[in-house]
């Protein structure tokens, strides 16, 4: 199948040799350039389900209020349309309770694809159902997790080239981390793995890329290697306190050319982006988030633009 933008679907584009040529429409060069295409999941079937131990709590104390989290979520496609972004559709699978979070199952990389490997049994459909969304969308596929388990927010961009891979072995395991880290490496690429404690879930909850060497941490939860090691790739690093972090307060997306959304309850980090001169929307998704994710959990960016 050739797409309009003449790059044929394929299920396993990655050259196993390495030097994959990266694709000329599709994908980007890091995570912080301007976005101009997104990939979201409806909430329409969206269910509260103990995934994690944030999520269990909010579960037994206060669960979610699912005609409020699909509010919330229409307000979050608003920010994108606001801010020009096209967006693009999951197809909504009554099967699938946390399709909302299209940021797990696939991973968007300059040559193409990654189809993950979901480790809660709800949400291994997902992949199945992300391979359908990129062939009717027509983005070839760069290749499929197979030796572990492996989820999309776990896959870290922190710069052109150079990719942070959490590893909480209850989601993405030893082996799957293993098998993706392997493939960058043969792409020339820096990848580091960070091992995480699997209550905080994915490496997205602690570290999420802002713009160029700017990048969001919640120092008190992300070990001070991945700090230093980031410093020492000249990064500025903006501080997430605790609290709002396991609230999903670093969770937020980086639209590039100095726009961000991040969600309304992460007081400190609007306040520091405002102050370093960032156009911030702000979204209400507190509900949405007590089903265990956050704004950047809900994003798969397909496509930016290099600046
Ligand atoms: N990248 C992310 O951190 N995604 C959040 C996923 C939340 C969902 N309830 C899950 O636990 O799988």
């Amino acid at each position: 199948m050739t797409t309009t933008f003449n790059e044929p679907f394929s299920l396993q584009r990655r050259n196993l040799k390495g030097k994959t040529e990266r694709l000329k429409h599709w994908g980007f060069a890091n995570e912080t350039d301007k976005l101009t295409d997104v990939l979201l999941g409806s909430p329409a079937y969206l269910r509260h389900l103990a995934t994690s131990s944030l999520s269990r709590k909010h579960l037994r104390e206060n669960p979610c209020n699912i005609q409020t989290a699909q509010a919330q979520h229409k307000e979050l496609v608003s920010a994108y349309e606001h801010f020009g972004v096209r967006v693009h559709w999951h197809e909504p699978t009554p099967e699938l309770p946390m399709q909302v979070y299209s940021r797990d199952s696939a991973v968007m990389t300059p040559y193409g694809m990654i189809i993950t490997a979901m480790s809660q049994p709800w949400r291994r459909g997902e992949n199945y159902a992300a391979i359908r969304t990129f062939e009717k969308l027509g983005i070839p596929i760069y290749d499929m997790v197979t030796a572990g388990t492996f989820e999309g927010g776990d896959f870290n961009v922190i710069e052109d080239g150079v990719v942070l891979i959490g590893c909480g072995g209850a989601r993405t395991n030893e082996d799957g981390a293993r098998q993706v880290k392997e493939w960058f490496d043969k792409e020339g690429w820096e990848t580091r793995l960070a091992f995480i404690d699997e209550y905080y879930v994915h490496i997205d909850l602690m570290v999420v890329p802002i713009a160029d060497k700017l990048t969001a941490v919640c120092l008190d939860c992300t070990d001070p290697a991945i700090v230093t090691w980031l410093k020492g790739k000249g990064h500025d690093i903006v501080n997430v306190p605790f609290q709002d972090t396991m609230a999903l307060g670093c969770n937020f997306m980086s639209l590039g050319n100095s726009k961000i959304i991040a969600p309304t309850a992460s007081k400190t980090l609007i306040e520091q982006l405002k102050a370093r001169g960032f156009e911030v929307a702000a979204v209400d998704t507190a509900e949405i988030s007590k089903t265990g994710g956050g704004i950047h959990c809900m994003a798969q960016a397909l496509r930016r633009e290099a600046a």
